[in-house]
């Protein structure tokens, strides 16, 4: 289905390739999931198999990309297109029509279906992807996690012979991944649609794909069967690449084994000769130790000395210390008239804390934090900032004291270089040693190499972190984040959220991720429907399985296998720990 051979490609304005070299070949029916750093060429790399690049981008390109045996440098894009259902990073790129309706049904109406046909399809995709009751809505009305499910919807009405998909599910909501990945595994082993998908959370995919791909700097660097790509961890540890937590959790024991699912690790703890021989790793005696650690010193080395700088120690917000920051009193709001989507929001936030927002795509999250900065106002009750009411103010009032990071960070980005945008609060703001903001703030977020690149030619995780880098430099005392880790490998994430941890800002943010929840926040707010439903610790809320399960939201796998095995543990560092005692008091009787 695929078949490149030894491909080069450097964008125009570039003086070195982004693409060196590339050789891939990917059978009919295939699912592949390709993965790899921030930055290292995944998405350049689909572009190449409808033809985007390089009839759309100019550039220099070398080598050849065979799609069904159609090379693509040769073919007509129209003809290519028909046979590569591409589902873009950024769904703002990819939609177009103005009701979700005809965005579904223009793939189908191209490819001249009878009208009968279109709306089965149009129906069957909205069904698939959770979206039908919104047929009729307006794309413009539509939440992250929305756009992202009719994006994938418009794809599948089309039923392609190659799905390539960069990232279609990175702000879906746990359970809404769960089941479109389902959909499009039935799609792959029924029809033998061949799926070509790139995303960084590998430890949730890896499931459900036959076949995992890394690209570094340009490269394939790996190329494994799923069931035996988690053999060579050293891989994934090296490159700051996501593990499943079952084979972090195995590896950590001793076991020598990679399953991938909670069932597989059980079945392999509730073995007679686990039980006898449970270890922890041989080279390390101490269980703490034993657990996962990036191994790539030198950029974590880099990552410590910036929180060193940032971090006010007096100051270190791990615990909040009781003043408020935010009251929202009994908010009502909504877009349109009679359609409230916040319906009675209840919260206090106090200096310090560091509250992660959960829940079901649509529930509200962007909408609440829209009201925190005052974007927004409510239509009944008060949100007060800072003690200041937010009605009587506008985004400008809070400059240099709040920040936000869209969801989509392209809405932010507008100077000459990633450079430019960190320096553009400092200076509007008439901040002092703004140079050395600029850089902390740049190096914190791993944006330093490319200060003076455009913002639009960098990748997508590489433009979110200049984005964040372009708040932190303000340094505001309250810091709002919509969905900063989505599109981030394991690396970058724990610098962001290290960088957080350490700093002495008030931090919201918004995420699908309940690991990265669970290891940075001080507090979960998890909402449903326009209203939180559960508000307290991780280790309080990730019992209330009630409420998750309202919210979309799943238990991190180590919390289900601890459950299983009675122990009250939240992390693999935890579980392991547990174990591993358990087993030297065994021992000792
Ligand atoms: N339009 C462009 N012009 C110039 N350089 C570009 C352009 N788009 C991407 N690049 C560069 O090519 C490299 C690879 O970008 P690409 O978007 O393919 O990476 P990626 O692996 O998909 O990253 P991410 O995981 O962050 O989405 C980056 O270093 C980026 O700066
Ligand atoms: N500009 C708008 N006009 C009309 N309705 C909107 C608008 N923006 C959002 N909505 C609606 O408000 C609801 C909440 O959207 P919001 O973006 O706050 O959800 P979210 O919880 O952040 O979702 P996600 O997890 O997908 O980002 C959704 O039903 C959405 O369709």
């Amino acid at each position: 289905m695929i078949e490149i051979k030894d491909l080069w490609y450097t964008y125009p304005g570039r003086s070195e390739p982004t693409l060196k070299g590339i050789n891939l070949r990917v059978e009919k029916g295939e699912f592949v999931l390709l993965t790899g750093p921030t930055g290292c060429g995944k998405s350049t790399l689909l572009k190449t198999l409808n033809g985007i690049i390089p009839h759309e981008s100019g550039g220099i390109f070398s080598g050849s990309v065979k799609v069904k045996g159609m090379e693509t440098t040769e073919s007509n894009q129209i003809e290519i297109s028909k046979e590569v259902g591409l589902v873009f990073q950024n769904p703002d790129d990819q939609i177009f029509s103005t009701t979700v309706e005809d965005e579904v049904a223009f793939g189908p109406e191209n490819l001249c279906f009878e009208r009968k046909e279109i709306d089965r399809k149009v129906e069957e995709a909205l069904q698939i992807v959770g979206m039908s009751g919104h047929r009729l809505a307006s794309t413009n009305s539509l939440s992250g996690g929305q756009k992202q499910r009719i994006c994938i919807a418009s794809m599948l009405a089309m039923t392609p012979e190659l799905l390539a998909m960069d990232e279609p599910v990175s702000q879906m909501d746990p359970r809404g991944t769960h089941e479109v990945l389902n959909t499009v595994r039935e799609l792959n082993r029924k029809l033998k649609t061949t799926i070509l998908l790139v995303e960084h959370r590998l430890h949730e995919l890896a499931p459900f794909v036959d076949r995992i791909v890394i690209m570094d700097d340009g490269q394939i660097v790996f190329d494994q069967p799923a069931s035996k790509a988690f053999d060579h961890l050293e891989v994934f540890y090296r490159l700051g690449l996501r593990i499943p937590e079952p084979v972090e959790l195995c590896h950590s024991l001793g076991i020598k084994a990679s399953p991938l699912s909670v069932s597989g690790a059980l079945a392999l703890l509730d073995t007679d000769d686990f039980k006898k021989n449970i270890s922890v790793s041989q080279s390390s005696p101490n269980p703490e130790e034993s657990t996962v650690v990036i191994k790539n010193s030198s950029r974590r080395a880099s990552t410590e000395n910036n929180n060193s700088k940032n971090n006010n120690s007096e100051n270190n917000n791990s615990e909040n210390d009781g003043d408020s920051i935010v009251l929202i009193q009994d908010l009502w709001s909504g877009y349109e008239k009679n359609k409230m989507v916040l319906k009675g929001i209840d919260l206090e936030i106090n200096k310090g804390e560091r509250i992660a927002i959960m829940g079901t795509n649509g529930s509200g999250k962007s909408t609440l934090l829209l009201h925190l900065a005052a974007i927004l106002k409510p239509d009944k009750g008060s949100v007060k900032v800072f003690g200041e009411d937010t009605r009587s103010k506008n985004p400008y009032s809070f400059a240099g004291k709040v920040g936000f990071v869209f969801q989509n960070p392209d809405l932010m980005l507008f100077c000459d270089s990633a450079e430019e945008e960190a320096r553009f609060g400092p200076v509007q703001l008439k901040y002092s040693n703004i140079e050395e903001r600029v850089k902390n703030s740049l190096e914190a977020m791993s944006i330093l190499p490319f200060r003076h690149d455009l913002p639009q030619a960098l990748s997508r995780g590489q433009r979110l972190r200049t984005a964040v880098a372009s708040v932190i430099s303000i340094n505001p005392k309250l810091i709002l984040l919509d969905e900063p880790t989505t599109g981030q490998d394991r690396m970058n994430i724990e610098q962001m959220m290290d960088f957080f941890k350490n700093n002495n800002s008030t931090l919201i943010f918004c995420t699908h991720d309940i690991e990265v929840a669970m290891s940075y926040a001080t507090r979960i707010l998890v909402m449903n429907d326009g209203k939180i439903i559960a508000d307290g610790k991780g280790k309080e809320v990730i019992k209330d399985t009630e409420s998750l399960r309202k919210a979309s939201l799943t238990q991190p796998p180590v919390v289900e296998i601890a459950n299983h095995l009675g122990i009250n543990a939240f992390s693999v560092k935890e579980l392991v720990k547990t174990l591993t005692s358990r087993s030297a008091e065994g021992t000792k009787c």
